[in-house]
């Protein structure tokens, strides 16, 4: 099921570095929510605040609120291990457990939750992720060998396969086509653009062409000076943010003066 995400007062640290200042914003479910911002300014930093892994991080903390429908991700007696299981995240790089057939890299994050599954229903699953990561037909007669085997693109559908499994709520992608060649992008592009059907979707992406095409609300992130923490300075409709930006700042990143 969707959710929305509202992150109230957000500060983010690692150790004493403030990485990023004051950030508020409400990311609509059913819709795909894009972060764009020239590097550094934290844009990774405030996706991985999404899911609690910035805290796996020694000594990296966030302050202020993150809910999920109404919920705070950081309350005290919530699991993060829980909100992970909740808020799924597909990273730059595929990173499919190599030597694991392809069946059972789409079942890994089933079992680490130790949800006992019989045979029938994990090949149900099996199928239905792999289905909705739109690599169903190429893999179906080949499930038992590794997953290492398959091209880039279809290792990185395989990752977002093994996310979308576990039935998250949100999926976060961290530059999911960076490492991709430009027909394997378009295969990702097209999924994120099913995926939000189902999920939130939250893409951090330096491509302004994908932004633009794949996502229904932008951010743009910003930092003020070198050293000093990155800002949310705009965030709407990705077609006013593209087309029509409030700041200067933003109107300067999106045509390219800098960044
Ligand atoms: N593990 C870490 N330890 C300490 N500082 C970090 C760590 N990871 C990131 N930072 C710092 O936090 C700030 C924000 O980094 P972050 O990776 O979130 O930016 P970004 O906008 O995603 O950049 P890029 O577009 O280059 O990926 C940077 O100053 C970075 O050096």
């Amino acid at each position: 099921m969707s959710k929305r995400i509202e992150l109230q007062d957000v500060d983010i640290y690692y150790g004493k570095f403030h990485a990023v200042r004051q950030v508020n914003m409400t990311i609509q479910p059913r819709a795909v929510t894009a972060f764009i911002g020239s590097s550094g300014c934290g844009k990774s930093t405030v996706l991985r605040s999404l899911n609690r892994m910035h805290e796996v991080i020694e000594g990296a903390y966030v302050t202020g609120q993150v809910l999920l429908d109404g919920v705070d991700l950081y309350a005290r007696d919530v699991d993060p291990v829980r909100v992970r299981r909740q808020v799924g995240m597909v990273f730059q790089r595929p990173n499919p457990f190599p030597t694991m057939s392809i069946r059972d890299n789409v079942l890994a994050g089933v079992r680490l939750n130790n949800a006992r599954v019989s045979r029938k229903e994990s090949d149900e699953l099996v199928e239905k992720s792999l289905r909705g990561a739109n690599l169903w037909n190429e893999v179906k007669d080949r499930l038992d060998r590794p997953g290492s085997g398959l091209s880039g693109g279809q290792q990185q559908r395989l990752c977002i396969a093994r996310a979308i499994a576990v039935s998250p709520d949100v999926i976060l992608m961290d530059e999911p086509c960076s490492a991709l060649d430009p027909i394997s992008t378009l295969a990702i592009e097209e999924l994120i653009h099913e995926l939000k059907e189902e999920y939130t979707v939250v893409i951090v992406t330096h491509n302004m062409q994908q932004a633009a095409r794949v996502s229904d609300q932008t951010a743009f992130f910003n930092l003020k000076a070198q050293g000093q923490p990155g800002e949310l300075i705009e965030f709407g409709d990705t077609e006013k943010i593209f087309h029509n930006p409030e700041e200067k700042a933003t109107e300067d990143y999106i045509t390219g003066r800098f960044g």
